[in-house]
């Protein structure tokens, strides 16, 4: 993957290397989301190289307790090598490496979910590097933070994308952007915003299957979070609902948005593994619900940010479960389908609507990919 020139036996210069764009990526997190942008790329590099002209270069791999350099680029075998690397690193070593090697075009990717991955933010910007980002801890910190990163990202002339962060693979985000840039007034944005949930439920409400066997295999396809109470507790759909009011210059905090809760509060904050074992709770709970339901109706887990979008305080952000009819828009959903109905001056009665896999390591990835490619054309 290297961009070296090499010179051949006769010392000419291979011309076709030096018109081409190396772009130098460090990836954070390599589970199921990030190992498969990683075999994306791998896989992808040599046709990104031949239609694009853009050279992607991962010369650095880390997890939560090891980090792997390559300078010319990872290969197949990365795995086994940054398990045999030394445990405990420090985003300072990466950015002194780019520095030391002078790599240019660099672009740092988010694909961990974690809270404290997001302190190194500023440092990575300071640092020269552009960020992409599956994790949506970034954008639903505190207001001041999520102002102060975009101010730092102007001032730094870097770039931020994070189309995956709502509908992971969808073009959901992007849509809501330019809308919004285009002065079209949004005026509702309602549906089923988790893969998980949307699969979770559709499952349930057509098969006899408990809950919680429903629930597992949902964790096996890769749709849930980490944790799959991320998802139960309506964290998750409520990260996404104040992404997208944030991309309305709507200024909310997470605290702000009514979240229905599925979890019962004694399964809420004990060891994950305690909470898989009693899943007979989520049974019963779920059965129940099921069964007093309206003829023909089933169950969804929803998100609705309405009311009075045109004033920055204005707006309702709800989470909720309801009882629809089968037949419904809602109720038709199927598999682990994520449906978006964007409501706006100009679509008041039909709305756009934006519908496909909500969740899933390789769909995510490949809207990961996506934002890198992107981002490396304006590079
Ligand atoms: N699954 C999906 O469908 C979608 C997921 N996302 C988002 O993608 C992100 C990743 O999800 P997923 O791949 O399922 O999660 P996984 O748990 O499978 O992988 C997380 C990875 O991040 C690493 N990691 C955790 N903390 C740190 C840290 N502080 N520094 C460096 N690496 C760290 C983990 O390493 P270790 O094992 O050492 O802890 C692991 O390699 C999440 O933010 C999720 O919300 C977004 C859209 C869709
Ligand atoms: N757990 C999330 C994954 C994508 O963000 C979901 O189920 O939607």
């Amino acid at each position: 993957m290297s961009t070296e020139i090499k010179e051949n036996n006769t010392s000419r210069i291979d011309l076709q290397l030096l018109k081409k764009k190396k772009v130098n990526l460090a990836v954070f997190g390599h589970g199921n989301v990030g190992g498969k942008l990683l075999d994306q790329i791998l896989e992808s590099a040599a046709s990104i190289s031949e239609r694009k002209h853009i050279v992607l270069n991962v010369f650095a791999v880390a997890n939560s307790g090891q980090l792997l350099f390559q300078t010319d680029g990872i290969d197949e075998n990365w795995r086994n090598k940054l398990k045999a690397e030394k445990a405990g690193w420090d985003i300072s070593e990466v950015i002194k490496f780019a520095r030391q090697y002078n790599l240019k075009n660099l672009i740092a990717i988010d694909n961990t979910g974690s809270t404290e991955f997001v302190e190194h933010y500023p440092k990575l910007i300071e640092g020269g590097f552009n960020l992409v980002s599956s994790n949506k801890h970034p954008n639903t910190r505190d207001l001041e933070f999520y102002h102060e990163l975009r101010s730092l990202l102007q001032r730094h002339e870097k770039e931020f994308f994070y189309e995956t962060n709502v509908g992971a693979g969808l073009p959901l985000i992007d849509t809501i952007k330019l809308l919004h840039l285009s002065g079209e007034n949004i005026t509702r944005i309602r549906g089923v915003f988790s893969g998980s949930l949307s699969y979770i439920f559709n499952t349930f409400s057509e098969n006899d299957d408990s809950f919680g066997n429903v629930l597992k295999k949902a964790m096996n396809y890769g749709f849930t979070e980490p944790d799959p109470r991320e998802d139960l507790s309506g964290n998750d759909v409520g990260r996404k609902l104040l992404i997208l009011a944030r991309e309305l210059d709507l200024h909310h905090e997470l605290t702000d948005v009514n979240i229905e809760n599925l979890i019962p509060k004694p399964l809420r904050t004990i060891p994950k593994h305690e909470f898989l074992e009693q899943l007979d709770a989520l049974d019963v709970k779920f059965h129940i619900k099921k069964r007093n339901q309206k003829k023909d109706h089933v169950l969804r887990y929803i998100g609705d940010l309405h009311g009075d979008l045109s004033e920055v305080n204005g707006g309702t952000l709800d989470v909720k479960l309801v009882s629809v009819p089968r037949d419904s828009t809602l109720g038709q959903l199927s598999n682990s389908d994520s449906l978006f109905e964007i409501y706006t001056q100009n679509y008041a009665q039909h709305p756009i609507t934006i519908k496909g896999a909500g969740a899933g390591g390789a769909v995510t990835a490949r809207g990961v990919l996506g934002d890198i490619l992107r981002l490396s054309d304006k590079l």
